[in-house]
This record gives structure tokens, sequence and C-alpha cells, in this order.
């Protein structure tokens, strides 16, 4: 706590930071955001997941997948989220980003701020994506009805130097929630 000029007691500013989770389509980045975005929730910060999807729907409406596309959007969402880190929030994003250069450009935005920024490669191998597949789309792109699929026909450039890398083939959501909080307690930020 600090002591304003008039002698009230004033709660200290929340630090805020960006947690990006990466990773192919059905890797896990959403069951990810969601568990870790509850703990820290019921442990009391401020918390905000920019879903992919739902940003697509509206502040990215009308984008594609092409390089371009996924770009701009890449973009927005690191802007919004950085926006919210530098006031105090957490703010879990569970986006594909399959660019090294786009979130590099993303981890720029948040380092001239000064607002922490951790990126987390969701590592599922594209096979067992492929079996998850949540979405349908692996199916859909094997039977010709879809091109361009992040990691089958399309690029991902997997992130060199993560603040954490996971293997959820060996973890539950939880535990993988649990491993992303420990960087971010580590890092003095819960
Ligand atoms: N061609 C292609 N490639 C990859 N993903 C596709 C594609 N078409 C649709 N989808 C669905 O779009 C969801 C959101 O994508 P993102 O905004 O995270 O993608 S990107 O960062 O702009 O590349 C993404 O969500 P997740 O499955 O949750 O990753 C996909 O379900
Ligand atoms: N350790 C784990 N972390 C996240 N998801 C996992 C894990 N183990 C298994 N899964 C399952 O993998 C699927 C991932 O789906 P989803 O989170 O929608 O992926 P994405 O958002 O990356 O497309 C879910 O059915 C989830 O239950």
């Amino acid at each position: 706590m600090t002591t304003t000029a008039r002698g009230r007691q004033k709660p200290p500013t929340a630090q805020g930071a960006t947690v990006w989770l990466t990773g192919l389509p059905s890797a896990g980045k959403t069951t990810i955001a969601r568990f870790l975005a509850g703990r820290l929730r019921a442990e009391g910060h401020r918390v905000e997941v920019l879903d992919g999807d739902e940003i697509r729907r509206f502040l990215s409406a009308g984008l594609g997948f092409s390089r371009e596309d996924r770009n701009t959007n890449v973009q927005r969402i690191g802007l919004v989220a950085e926006v919210l880190a530098r006031n105090g929030v957490l703010a879990v994003v569970p986006v594909i980003a399959p660019y090294a250069d786009s979130r590099e450009a993303v981890r720029k935005r948040h380092e001239a701020s000064g607002t922490p920024y951790i990126e987390v490669h969701v590592a599922t191998p594209v096979e067992v994506c492929s079996e998850r597949d949540v979405k349908g789309l692996y199916a859909r792109q094997a039977a010709g009805r879809l091109t361009g699929l992040t990691g089958v026909d399309d690029p991902y450039e997997p992130p060199l130097d993560p603040a954490l890398a996971l293997d959820t083939r060996s973890q539950t959501p939880e535990q993988s929630a649990d491993a992303v909080h420990a960087v971010l307690a580590a890092r003095g930020l819960v």
C-alpha cells in the first residue's frame, strides 16, 4: 500500500501482462486459456481472454487466412492485449499466430511500453491435433474441402525461444494451465 497526500491508503497498482498461447488448431490453446483464466480470476486478478474465434467474428470480421490477413489479425489482437496489459489486466490470448515475424512485432509492441509479454508454445504435434480435431478442420482438409490449414498445408513457424513449451500429450489441461501459472509466479506477475 502507498499513502496519498491526504493520508488515504491506495491499493497497489495491479501489474498486467500478456500471455500468448500459440500453437496449431486443436493443440489446446483455448482449453488452457480457460483453465488459466479461471484460476487467475479465483485469485482476484483482472483477466481477459482474447479468443481467436470471437475476435474473428467482430474485430477481425472479414479477414481470411492468407498470410497478410493472419498478420493483420495478430497485430490487432496484439494491440488490444497490450492496451489491456498496460492497464493492469492479465490478457490471455489463445491464437494460432503462425508467423514468427508477426509474433515478434507483438513482442516489440509490449517491450516499447515496458509491458510483460509471455509467449507459450502449446507444442502439440500435428498428428495429435489431427486426432483431436475439435472443429473437424483436419477431416475437412483431408477430404479436400479446406485448403490452407495451419500445420498441414499452410505454415506454422514454431517459437524458437518461448517462455514455456507445453507437451499436452503428457498433461491434463489443468496441469498445462498450472505450468503457465508457475511462469507468471516466477516472474512476480501473480
Ligand atoms: N485455414 C485455417 N487455418 C487455421 N485455422 C483455421 C483455418 N480455417 C479456420 N480456422 C479456425 O480459425 C480459428 C482462429 O484462428 P486464429 O485467429 O487463431 O488464426 S491466426 O492466428 O490468424 O492464424 C482457429 O481456431 P483454433 O482451432 O481454436 O486454433 C481454427 O479453428
Ligand atoms: N494438456 C492439455 N491442454 C489442453 N487441451 C488438452 C490437453 N490434453 C488434452 N486436451 C484436449 O485437447 C483439445 C484441445 O482443444 P482446444 O483447446 O479447442 O484447442 P485449440 O484452441 O488449440 O484449437 C480439447 O478437447 C482438450 O480437452
